[in-house]
């Protein structure tokens, strides 16, 4: 098991680098978070949703992702409430202390059944802890990290971050606040994001070593620019002006409090020509040549931070101008719309209804069933996206993503608008998918992960070329292939830090050289 000193520490890189390395060396991993806390989620094949980083370390191992692999989720909303979702599915809004109360005692159960089936099917089940298993506070309802431990009497690997400094306090502070039988169970420490020179390091690490008996698996150098999808929205902070350098194309992703699935815009980030910025403030907003609207968990309480916060005038103001798209990816998409009424109270836990930002003739009800499913399709209508490219190219370019809201919306003037995409469900007819204002200024779809595909992607950032006057760009890249090569350099990485043969033994396995399995 992986437990950090803190949160943020890398705990997710370093299991999906070990999910990759177990996977090269032969064996068959899986990954496993009990609990998470995260508005960035996963749809999986069966229709369900988890931790988006579990999904990406099931992708990692090359397995499918089930809700076996992150059983729990929490999706924080307002008020200290949260949505929690219990194998892929909403089980019930509550407060923090009620989870506490009467949900965490229950737990237990759930996440071993959990952990003991995917014990049963993989070589190799990867546990990642929460945040510290040091806080004291919270230790005797923890199902996440050292009780987790011991139940599932697995080793553990504590992990710490030294680029904020302070990591030996952290780390011998952390064995001194856990139990002796808590301590046993710490087989060995990584030093995460070490940026300096290693020789300067070695006298603290024999220090550290000397201290506690408990030896150092490796040091961990700084990685640049990891291009393997956050958990969570601490990594926003430093995308506030995007990359470094000016780059042809300038798109503002509006970064509201409730946030979710902002991987949505990574694959965009990636493209040459590309700087995908996260705005809070008027100020920040600048004049980018599009304005995207993400989903959020809590789409009327970020309409009204739009509102407050002077957005809503500064965005009407940016989509005068004559090439700027404004496009909203669910959450958004539903702000797009003229009404939004949550009759059940399945966003924040109060009955509300809100105006729409009104740019399409749209009105959104929140129901008690989530829609979480992966879906498929083309495109339907270009000029509604402003998509670049010859009619038959583009009328027949395939798109690919998944849906996970608690809102349905309607059109109630399909005279106004035009449908984007036609799409199926899998097993199911296919339907029409998303509005757009005619002239494709302003656009909206439900489709999560739509970037994801390579050709509408390129096309859709070439439209918006055009408008600038700018010659297409014709070169794209594969975002799939992308991300085996990022596993597989995070996990190389990795490897030439870490002291494999060890974390081996501490896994009661015998080392196998990769060089070898190819006879085995
Ligand atoms: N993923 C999202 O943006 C969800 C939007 C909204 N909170 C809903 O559930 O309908």
């Amino acid at each position: 098991m992986l437990q950090g000193t803190a949160s943020d520490v890398g705990k997710s890189v370093i299991t999906t680098a070990l999910c990759r390395i177990f996977k090269q060396d032969g064996f068959r991993p899986a990954p496993f978070k009990s609990q998470n806390m995260a508005l960035n989620s996963y749809v999986t094949e069966d229709g369900k949703e988890i931790g988006r980083a579990q999904g990406a370390q099931a992708e990692a191992c090359g397995i499918e992702a089930t809700t076996d692999m992150n059983p729990i989720l929490i999706k924080p909303v307002r008020d200290m409430h949260s949505q929690i979702v219990v194998h892929g599915v909403p089980f019930a809004q509550m407060s923090a202390s009620d989870y506490r109360q009467h949900f965490l005692p229950e737990a237990k159960q759930t996440v071993m059944d959990a952990l003991n089936r995917l014990r049963k099917t993989y070589d190799i089940v990867l546990m990642e802890g929460a945040g510290s298993p040091a806080e004291i506070n919270l230790k005797d309802r923890d199902i996440v990290n050292m009780n987790l431990a011991g139940w599932a009497d697995s080793p553990v690997i504590l992990i710490s971050d030294i680029d904020r400094g302070g990591v030996f306090a952290s780390i011998v502070g952390t064995l001194e606040l856990l139990e002796p039988h808590e301590v046993q169970r710490v087989k060995g420490f990584i030093i995460n994001k070490f940026r300096g020179d290693l020789s300067l390091l070695q006298p603290g690490l024999d220090w550290l070593e000397e201290r506690t008996g408990i030896p150092v698996l490796g040091v961990l150098p700084y990685i640049r620019d990891i291009q393997i999808e956050a958990e969570d929205s601490v990594v926003l902070d430093s995308m506030r002006h995007g990359r470094s350098g000016k780059r042809e194309l300038d798109l503002a992703v509006i970064r509201y409090p409730r946030i979710s699935n902002f991987t949505d815009f990574d694959s965009l980030s990636r493209e040459p020509d590309v700087n995908v910025r996260y705005v809070t403030s008027p100020e920040e907003l600048g004049q980018p040549d599009a304005i995207l609207l993400p989903g959020t968990k809590d789409t009327i309480g970020d309409l009204a931070f739009l509102r407050e916060s002077g957005l809503e005038q500064a965005i009407a103001s940016q989509t005068e101008r004559d090439h700027v798209q404004l496009v909203g990816i669910c959450g958004g998409y539903q702000m797009l719309g003229q009404h939004l009424k949550d009759p059940f109270a399945v966003e924040a836990n109060q009955i509300q209804e809100a105006r729409g930002l009104g740019w399409l003739p749209l009105s959104t009800t929140f129901l008690e069933h989530k829609q979480t499913v992966r879906a498929s399709g083309h495109v339907q209508q270009r000029h509604s996206i402003r998509l670049y490219g010859d009619q038959d190219s583009v009328d027949s370019m395939p798109v690919n993503g998944y849906e996970i809201h608690m809102g349905v919306t309607e059109c109630h003037d399909a005279k106004q608008v035009t449908a984007l995409f036609e799409i199926a469900h899998p097993g199911g007819q296919p339907f029409q998918e998303g509005w757009g204002s005619p002239d494709g200024k302003v656009w909206g779809t439900y489709l999560h992960g739509l970037f994801e595909s390579d050709q509408f992607r390129r096309s859709w950032l070439n439209g918006l070329r055009q408008g600038k006057g700018l010659a297409p760009l014709q070169e794209t890249y594969s975002a799939h292939e992308r991300k085996e090569m990022e596993f597989d350099r995070v996990a190389e990485s990795l490897r030439s830090a870490l002291d494999m043969k060890r974390v081996y033994e501490i896994m009661g396995i015998q080392y196998r050289d990769p060089a070898s399995t190819v006879n085995d």
